[in-house]
């Protein structure tokens, strides 16, 4: 029989390469991804303390299976601002206005952090971490979603937002923090 695994955010940009990513792993757990459309609470803190507080938040509520993810976006010029307030800043000022942020800075390098964390009620709570090097640049591209228009991994001279979702999906912050996921599903028979 199936198990269900929840998937608990409010960014549909994350269930569609969520869903992409996890999609191989999962059916070889036999497991289905359900989706709850639920904005959780983010406390004011480390990005450890937001991803186990929205873990635990989660958790509690559902009382199944469940995973949850928080990403943050860290410039270096600003010694790692906005960081896990990502999300206030852009809603604020828009994905232009983050770029602007950087306008009197020569150093243009960022990193992308996801954490994605992973609760089986009564099991200790897991976090996995990854993360993406880039540089930000003047908004390019329609693909994807939030700040994909600023973000160009290292290595490529296409933004986030110009490439093909799959390129974005074998090389992002969110795929990576996913390897570390998928590498505890191998390694404990018995996780969900
Ligand atoms: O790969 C990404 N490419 C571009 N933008 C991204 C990405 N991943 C998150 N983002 C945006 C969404 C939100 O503006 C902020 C993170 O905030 P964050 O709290 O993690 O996301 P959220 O509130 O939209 O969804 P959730 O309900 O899962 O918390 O950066
Ligand atoms: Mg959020």
């Amino acid at each position: 029989m199936s198990k269900i695994l929840y998937l608990i955010t409010g960014n549909a940009g994350k269930v569609r390469e969520m869903k992409e990513i996890l999609r191989a792993p999962l059916e070889a757990s036999n497991v289905n991804l359900e989706i709850l459309t639920l904005d959780l609470k983010e406390i004011q803190g480390t990005p450890d303390e937001i991803i186990s507080e929205k873990l635990k938040i989660a958790c509690n509520q559902v009382n199944a299976p469940v995973i949850c993810e928080d990403t943050c976006l860290c410039f270096e010029a600003l010694g790692g601002l906005p960081g896990p307030y990502i999300k206030w800043f852009r809603e604020a000022i828009g994905t232009r206005g983050l770029f602007n942020l950087l306008v009197g800075f020569d150093n243009k390098n960022a990193r992308a952090e996801c954490r994605v964390g992973y609760c089986k009620p009564g099991d200790e709570p897991q976090v996995f971490c990854g993360s993406c090097e880039g540089t930000i640049v003047m908004p390019r591209g329609d693909n994807g979603f939030g700040w994909d228009p600023i973000f160009q991994p290292i290595g490529y001279d296409q933004t986030f937002a110009e490439m093909d979702m799959h390129i974005k999906n074998s090389i992002s912050h969110r795929f990576r923090s996913l390897e570390a996921f998928k590498n505890f599903m191998i390694t404990n028979q018995n996780w969900i």
